[in-house]
């Protein structure tokens, strides 16, 4: 049993005393989070609190000072390529995108990367499409001539295509109006249910985002202050406080 998590299995990704920065600036101080076996734990705070710099040094992007990292109770020191090997997948805040290549070709690349091809590349493509069907509608466009929210799920379907059973997402809301993420987020809820991924989801967007959430989390200057369900913070002037 983890003391943290109360869950039997280790956390999918943990982070102990983590502290890290730019140029000598502290950005993250000594911060402690576990991500859940199969859960959705929502991370959120103020702008430049340090939750986009957390996900970077989840998937080797960026380094700690101090602190270790831990993958399903490993300590790793996490490498872009090597997470995605260990099934972790990283969508960045913006365009995560190859603005000149069709919808279908920036697809076709993910499933390259994945090593994915023939009939089974083509059932994922299926799987994918069938979460965002909204995607078949831009399929044969380019993708930099697509608006940012329609970019933002090509991105996440990219992300999908691998199956990861950890997914990182930076603030998947941008550019998306609260119904249209409504809208993403519902069916990336059932297939994270029915693979058991975990996901790590930074966002600002807070109502639409705890609903589909089992945990937040709450970072105020490189720190986490809160970390419950969001019922807890079910009262906004609490959730309100903490900004
Ligand atoms: N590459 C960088 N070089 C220098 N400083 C950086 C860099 N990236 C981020 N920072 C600084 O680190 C701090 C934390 O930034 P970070 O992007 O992690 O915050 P955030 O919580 O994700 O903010 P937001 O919600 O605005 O995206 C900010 O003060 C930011 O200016």
């Amino acid at each position: 049993m983890n003391a943290v998590t109360g869950h039997a299995a280790p956390p999918a990704l943990e982070v102990r005393g983590l502290t890290s920065g730019y140029g000598g600036r502290e950005v993250l101080s000594a911060l402690d989070l576990a991500l859940p076996q199969g859960e959705v734990l929502c991370l959120v705070g103020h702008n430049g609190a340090g939750k986009s710099t957390l996900l970077k040094l989840l998937f080797g992007l960026h380094q700690a000072s101090a602190g270790t990292i831990h993958l399903r109770g490993r300590t790793i020191q996490p490498r872009p390529d090597a997470m995605a090997r260990e099934g972790v997948a990283y969508v960045p805040e913006g365009r995560g995108v190859f603005p000149g290549l069709p919808v279908r070709d920036n697809f076709a690349l993910a499933l390259w990367s994945a090593r994915l091809q023939g009939a089974e590349a083509e059932a994922r493509t299926e799987e994918v499409l069938t979460v965002l069907p909204r995607i078949r509608e831009f399929w044969t466009r380019r993708a930099g001539q697509l608006s940012g929210g329609q970019q933002q799920m090509v991105s996440i379907g990219r992300a999908l295509l691998s199956r990861p059973s950890i997914l990182l997402l930076d603030e998947p809301s941008i550019g998306l109006a609260p119904k249209t993420f409504q809208d993403l987020m519902a069916p990336i809820r059932a297939l994270q249910q029915k693979l058991d991924m975990s996901i790590l989801l930074v966002e600002q967007n807070v109502g639409e985002a705890f609903a589909a959430s089992d945990r937040v989390a709450v970072m105020k200057s490189g720190r986490m202050i809160f970390n419950g369900v969001p019922a807890d913070l079910s009262d906004h002037a609490r959730l309100m406080e903490m900004f």
